[in-house]
C-alpha cells in the first residue's frame, strides 16, 4: 500500500486489513520515518513492514495499490511492474506518454494491472451515461468538485470523462467564437473544445457534473462521493481480478 499516511492510502489499508481475503505485507509512504504501520495511531496492533524509501522496499506483494502524488506514482508503478507485482493505481495526474510506458512494461512484464481515475462506481457511471448523451448533445461542460487539499486539477475523473465524451462527440465550436475573457482563465480549460471547471472547497469530497445543453433543453449528470469509503468497492474488486491478466488496462470498468 503506497501512500497509506494519506487519506485515501489510510482508508485503503483499512479496507485490506479488513478483508479477509488480503493480506496487507508492507505499506510505504514518503512522509513516514515509521519502521512498521503499527507506529501510527491509527493501526495499532497492526505488525506490517513500513518504508519510506522506493529503492528500499523489500516485499513479496502480488499487488501493489498506490494512492500517493501526480510525482511519484509512474516511478512506483516501474517498481511494481518490475518486481513482478500487480500495480493498482488510484493516483491520477500521469501524462498519456507515462501511461503509454507503463502499458508497454507491463505487456513487457506480462504483468497485470490497472489505472482508476476514480474507482467510485457513480463516477464510471457518470462517465458512461455522459459519453452515450454526448452523442446527441455535443454541447458540454464538466464541473468537477473537491476538497481543498487536492494537488492535481482538472481531476483525473474529468480529464477521462472529457476523453470518453471526446470519442464520439462531434467536434464543433461551443459558445461565441468572438467571446472573450474579462477575467483570464473565466471559461476554464479547454479540452477539444469542451470546457472543464475545477471546484476546490473545504467541506467538499468528491464531485462531478455533466452538463449538456441542446435548443430549448438540457441534461445534467452529476455523481457525488460523499466518503472516501465510496471508492473501497472498486479497489476491492481490482486487487481480486488484476493478477488475473498480462496487461495494464486504463478505467475500472475493464475489470467489472
Ligand atoms: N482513483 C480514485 O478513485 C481516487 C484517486 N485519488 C487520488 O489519489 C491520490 C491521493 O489522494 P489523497 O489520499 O487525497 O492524497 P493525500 O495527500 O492525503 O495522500 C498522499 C500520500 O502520498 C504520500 N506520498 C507523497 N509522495 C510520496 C512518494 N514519493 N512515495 C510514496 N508516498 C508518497 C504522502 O506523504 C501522502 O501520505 C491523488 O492523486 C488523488 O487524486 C483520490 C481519491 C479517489
Ligand atoms: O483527489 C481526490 O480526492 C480525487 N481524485 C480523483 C480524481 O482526480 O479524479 C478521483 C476522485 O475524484 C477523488
Amino acid at each position: 500500500m503506497a501512500g497509506y499516511k494519506g487519506r485515501m492510502g489510510s482508508t485503503a489499508a483499512q479496507m485490506v486489513i479488513d478483508n479477509p481475503d488480503f493480506e496487507l505485507v508492507g505499506v510505504f509512504d514518503a512522509r513516514s520515518q515509521e519502521q512498521n504501520l503499527g507506529e501510527d495511531d491509527r493501526f495499532k496492533g497492526q505488525d506490517v513492514p513500513a518504508f519510506h524509501d522506493l529503492n528500499l522496499i523489500k516485499t513479496d506483494a502480488t499487488v501493489w495499490i498506490d494512492f500517493t502524488i501526480p510525482t511519484a506514482v509512474y516511478e512506483n508503478a516501474k517498481f511494481a511492474l518490475n518486481h513482478g507485482i500487480s500495480p493498482v493505481i488510484g493516483t491520477t495526474g500521469m501524462t498519456d506518454e507515462q501511461v503509454k510506458d507503463l502499458q508497454a512494461l507491463a505487456k513487457e512484464k506480462k504483468v497485470g494491472g490497472l489505472i482508476a481515475p476514480n474507482f467510485g462506481i457513480s463516477a464510471v457511471l457518470l462517465m458512461q451515461f455522459a459519453q452515450q448523451a454526448a452523442k446527441y448533445f455535443p454541447d458540454v461542460e464538466i464541473i468537477e468538485m473537491h476538497h481543498d487539499d487536492k494537488i492535481d486539477s482538472p481531476s483525473g475523473t474529468a480529464i477521462s470523462t472529457a476523453k470518453k465524451i471526446a470519442e464520439v462527440r462531434q467536434p464543433k465550436q461551443q459558445g461565441n467564437p468572438d467571446a472573450t475573457e474579462t477575467i483570464p482563465g473565466a471559461r476554464g480549460a479547454e479540452y477539444e473544445g469542451m470546457r472543464i471547471h475545477a471546484v476546490r472547497l473545504p467541506g467538499l469530497v468528491a464531485h462531478e457534473e455533466v452538463m449538456f445543453g441542446g435548443p430549448g433543453e438540457g441534461l445534467t449528470i452529476r455523481q457525488d462521493s460523499f466518503d472516501r469509503i465510496s471508492f473501497m468497492t472498486g479497489v476491492k474488486v481490482a486487487v481480486e481480478k488484476v493478477n488475473q491478466y498480462h496487461e495494464l488496462f486504463v478505467g475500472l470498468e475493464n475489470l467489472l
